[in-house]
């Protein structure tokens, strides 16, 4: 199952033509990566760019997260895009513009048949308007699946919205996608944020999606990564609050309670599972950057 502990705060997209970001990635402190074959990548521009990210994958990110977003199927480069990277070992498989729960069971069907390691999962780009119709029946239709990445971009070219920072008129839509990958048990990601010169509007978005619920941001630009990973960690107060529900429920228990008091509030199991969920990311966090400061001094 994909939500998991695993840290997602930011996950950093990079075209996979740009052989320098590749590079560069294996220095920056994202959680994940998504390494572009579809619309980064220019058409003449397609077969250099998976040969570089087939090589990337192959050298390894440590513990990072690596994603591979190909072209759709119906594109003259998205087979041979799979068949290049099915058997890489990256973590996940990103397929652009889903809009049918066939369309996953023809992928899943395809990196069996490529030799995908078990472990490889897919992800699905939700960014047009009939797949976020049909978010919930994508969301069951494997369980190969990993996650949902919101492409919002796409998006509000379809509804012929605004991409306003808040998004307010694409909020239907993320918190369809929002619906159907918890009940399936998915990752979720938000999606980028464009300006660039604006961190604190950044930041806001990224306050904003971890209200929601989304597990983290897309990103496009390394110099947003520490505004994704500082909102999305869960704070200071919050782990050791946590700590102590969970003691203090756990006592309550052994005494035959089902219920408990702390600093005057009702805790309840469902407070501890929650409870439980923010110390296993805060964990996770820890472990992450445990390694990526060992992999910079080494
Ligand atoms: C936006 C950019 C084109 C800007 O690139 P650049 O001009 O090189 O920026 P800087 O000079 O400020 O870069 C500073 C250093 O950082 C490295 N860098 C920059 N961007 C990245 C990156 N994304 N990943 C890794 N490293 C990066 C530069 O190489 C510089 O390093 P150094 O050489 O050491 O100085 C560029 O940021 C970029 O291409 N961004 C990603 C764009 C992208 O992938 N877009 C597609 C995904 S978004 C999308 O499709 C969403 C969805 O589908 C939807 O519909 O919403
Ligand atoms: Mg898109």
């Amino acid at each position: 199952m994909a939500a998991t502990a695993r840290p997602r705060r930011s996950v950093l997209y990079m075209p996979g033509s740009n052989s320098r970001a590749l590079e560069k990635a294996r220095t920056l402190a994202a959680d994940g990566l998504i390494l572009d074959l579809e619309d980064a990548v220019a058409p003449d521009a397609k077969a250099e760019a998976r040969a570089n990210v087939a090589a990337a994958v192959d050298q390894g990110y440590g513990r990072r997260e690596v994603l591979v977003r190909i072209n759709g199927l119906n594109t003259p480069w998205g087979y041979a895009d799979l068949e290049a990277v099915a058997a890489s070992g990256c973590d996940g498989i990103l397929l652009p513009k889903v809009e049918s729960a066939d369309t996953v069971r023809q992928v899943e069907t395809l990196m069996a048949a490529m030799g995908a390691p078990e472990p490889t999962r897919i992800w699905c780009m939700m960014e047009t308007p009939l797949g976020i119709l049909r978010a919930e029946e994508i969301a069951g239709a494997s369980a190969r699946l990993g996650g949902f990445v919101m492409g919002t971009s796409d998006l509000a070219k379809d509804l012929h919205c605004h991409h306003t920072p808040l998004r307010l008129p694409m909020i239907t839509g993320l918190g369809l996608c929002l619906l159907a990958a918890r009940a399936h048990g998915l990752a979720i990601l938000d999606g980028v944020f464009l300006d660039l010169s604006d961190a604190d509007g950044f930041a806001a978005a990224c306050q904003q999606g971890l209200e929601l619920g989304f597990d983290g941001k897309t990103l496009i630009h390394p110099k947003t990564i520490a505004a994704a990973n500082e909102v999305f960690a869960p704070g200071e107060a919050e782990v050791t609050w946590s700590r102590r529900i969970i003691e203090a429920h756990a006592e309550a228990e052994k005494a035959g309670q089902g219920v408990v008091v702390v600093d005057g509030k009702l805790v309840e199991n469902l407070h501890v599972v929650n409870a439980r969920r923010l110390v296993a990311l805060a964990e996770a966090i820890a472990v992450l950057e445990a390694d990526m400061l060992a992999a910079e001094s080494a």
